[in-house]
């Protein structure tokens, strides 16, 4: 039986910090995933929706008014998901969108929706990809960019894996954070530990910073689920986590 891996791919990977999305970068994704389509089974959690829009529109406003993002959601998606679909299916993958918010989870007849939906997409090698469905929720864009639906959907998809793709190689230790040599931590059991380590800093394009993601490994790891935060800004990510030879964060199930 394949193992199943969730990966939540920010918008910081995907623009690899710019202001364009990186088609390199999907493809990256896609070669790793054809390359370990045998052994794992992938779902994907992907934002860049917004960064999407921002090169293609500019609408009025200051950039922080919640009805702007979504909106800019609403134009990026469709064209972030076509860039996915034009370069996976070159590598010989499928893709299909999934829109939901992690509310939806709770409401039980939409659960049961998800994971059918999901669950036949699996069966018929066609890789998921999930981003908040920001027309009628705005819980990620104003908090948690999209970790806790990814750390929601991976307890209730029962994944083996959870793999959050950030800026960094993973979380570095408080102390090192200022210096040029920044020292990840490689293993954490406790997660009351690691939320000494977080500064509020975040990223160009992110919304929730390294909290959220503790946050997101906490909710996975209640499921029994390991959690691996990941420099997703690194060629090869996926392959050289699962083969020890990059610097990451496993935060122990
Ligand atoms: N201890 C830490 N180790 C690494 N990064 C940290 C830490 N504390 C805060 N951060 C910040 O969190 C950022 C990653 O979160 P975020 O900007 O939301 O990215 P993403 O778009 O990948 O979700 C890092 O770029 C860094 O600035
Ligand atoms: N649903 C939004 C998520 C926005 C967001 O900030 O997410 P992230 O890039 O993970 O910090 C989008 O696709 O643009």
């Amino acid at each position: 039986m394949k193992k199943r891996v969730l990966i939540k791919i920010g918008s910081n990977t995907l623009t690899k910090e710019t202001n364009q999305i990186s088609r390199g970068k999907i493809e990256d994704i896609g070669r790793q995933i054809a390359l370990l389509k045998e052994e794992y089974e992938f779902i994907l959690v992907s934002s860049g929706a917004i960064a999407t829009a921002k090169q293609f529109v500019k609408l009025e406003h200051n950039g922080q008014e919640i009805d702007v993002k979504q909106a800019l959601a609403a134009i990026g998606q469709p064209r972030l998901m076509h860039i996915f679909q034009e370069s996976f299916r070159e590598l010989g993958l499928f893709t299909s969108q999934c829109l939901f918010s992690y509310s939806d989870l709770e409401n039980e007849k939409a659960r049961v929706n998800i994971e059918n939906t999901i669950n036949v997409l699996l069966a018929n090698d066609v890789i998921p990809i999930i981003n908040e469905n920001d027309t009628v929720a705005t819980d990620e864009i104003k908090f948690g960019d999209n970790d806790k639906l990814a750390a929601l959907t991976a307890a209730f998809l029962k994944v083996d894996l959870l793999l959050i793709a950030t800026n960094t190689d993973g979380i570095y230790t408080k102390e090192s954070l200022d210096g040029k040599l920044p020292e990840t931590i490689k293993e954490v059991a406790s997660i009351t530990e690691l939320g000494k380590e977080v500064s509020s800093v975040k990223s160009s394009h992110g919304t929730g910073g390294m909290q959220s993601k503790i946050e997101a490994a906490s909710i996975a790891k209640k499921a029994g689920i390991e959690t691996w935060i990941v420099n997703g800004l690194k060629d090869n990510f996926i392959v050289d986590s699962f083969r020890d030879q990059i610097h990451f964060t496993k935060i122990k199930a």
